[in-house]
């Protein structure tokens, strides 16, 4: 256990980070994305997974961690020309303030148009992304448009998670939900229990605004989500990975994106003067809680 809590400048190979830490845990954002590329937990364990070939000299965004994809998520709506999940994961963003108390720490990040974003996306906007760790870490990304249009809005928290193995790994919340696969060449579908993922998946879950757990050997990773009505579960397995410069071969078992969204069918638009606020909190609860509480159900 660490006693001290702090938040404080530092690197990560050519990146700019910030690095959060408190007696639950250590986290680390890079200013380029403002992407969180470590959570650890009260026992140090990696929560969040980072391929160990992300380039991390800010030429690419981060392979791992939990990038932004906003102002679209996927294929742009009707350009595929501009590539997929958006700009915001390219950009460096603006550190806005760094803060801490005797039981947590947080950094706020932004991100506002200019010439760049500009010729990507037409529109003026405002982004903060405030990240704070306590016993969770909890992300919230905020969406201002102070212009005079509307937008229409796909997004997500693409957080890749640290599992020991992806094959069979149980994701509870799920179950009865409307989804999309894009797996399966876009192929509509209700779930019909928890999924037991089988890699390759690439599924898109419809209307989901609870929680997902992850059932890890040993831990459970908790999504809690506000503002968010998608969830995607992402594994490339061992043929698709191949397709990734940035991911070894052999590393895909060792990954499980469940990521906290709104698209496609929960696309949104956000009229002048309005603000969209997504959020997640995610916590590792290890052996001993997971141990008590079987204890307390099965009598
Ligand atoms: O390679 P990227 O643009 O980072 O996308 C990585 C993955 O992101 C999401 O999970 C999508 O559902 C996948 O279809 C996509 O392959």
């Amino acid at each position: 256990m660490r006693d001290l809590t702090s938040a404080r400048l530092a690197r990560l190979g050519d990146l700019e980070t910030v690095e959060l830490s408190t007696p639950h845990g250590r986290a680390t954002i890079a200013r380029l994305g403002a992407t969180v590329v470590e959570y650890r937990d009260a026992g140090d364990n990696d929560v969040l997974w980072l391929s160990p070939t992300s380039r991390l000299d800010g030429s690419r965004p981060i392979r791992g961690g939990i990038p932004v994809c906003w102002p679209w998520f996927g294929a742009h709506p009707s350009d595929p020309d501009r590539g997929a999940h958006g700009f915001a994961r390219h950009l460096p963003w603006q550190i806005e303030r760094l803060e801490n108390d005797e039981r947590q720490a947080v950094a706020v990040f932004s991100l506002t148009d200019d010439d760049t974003t500009r010729a990507r996306w037409p529109h003026p906007f405002r982004l903060t992304l405030t990240v704070r760790l306590d016993e969770k870490l909890h992300l919230e990304l905020a969406a201002e448009n102070p212009g005079d249009a509307e937008w229409q809005l796909s997004e997500a928290l693409h957080s890749y998670f640290q599992v020991h193995d992806a094959r069979g790994i149980r994701v509870e919340g799920l179950a009865g939900l409307r989804y999309w696969d894009k797996q399966q060449g876009g192929v509509r579908g209700r779930q019909s229990s928890d999924v037991i993922v089988q890699p390759p998946i690439d599924r898109v879950f419809f209307d989901h605004r609870g929680e997902a757990v992850i059932h890890d050997a040993g831990r459970r990773l908790r999504i809690a989500k506000n503002g968010s009505a998608t969830t995607v579960v992402w594994n490339p397995g061992p043929k698709g990975v191949r397709g990734f410069d940035d991911i070894p071969d052999d590393a895909w078992p060792t990954m499980l994106c469940v990521e906290t969204a709104n698209a496609l069918d929960n696309t949104y638009r956000l009229g002048p003067g309005e603000r969209h606020v997504l959020s997640a909190s995610i916590s590792s609860e290890v052996g001993t809680e997971i141990a008590m509480e079987k204890a307390v159900t099965d009598g």
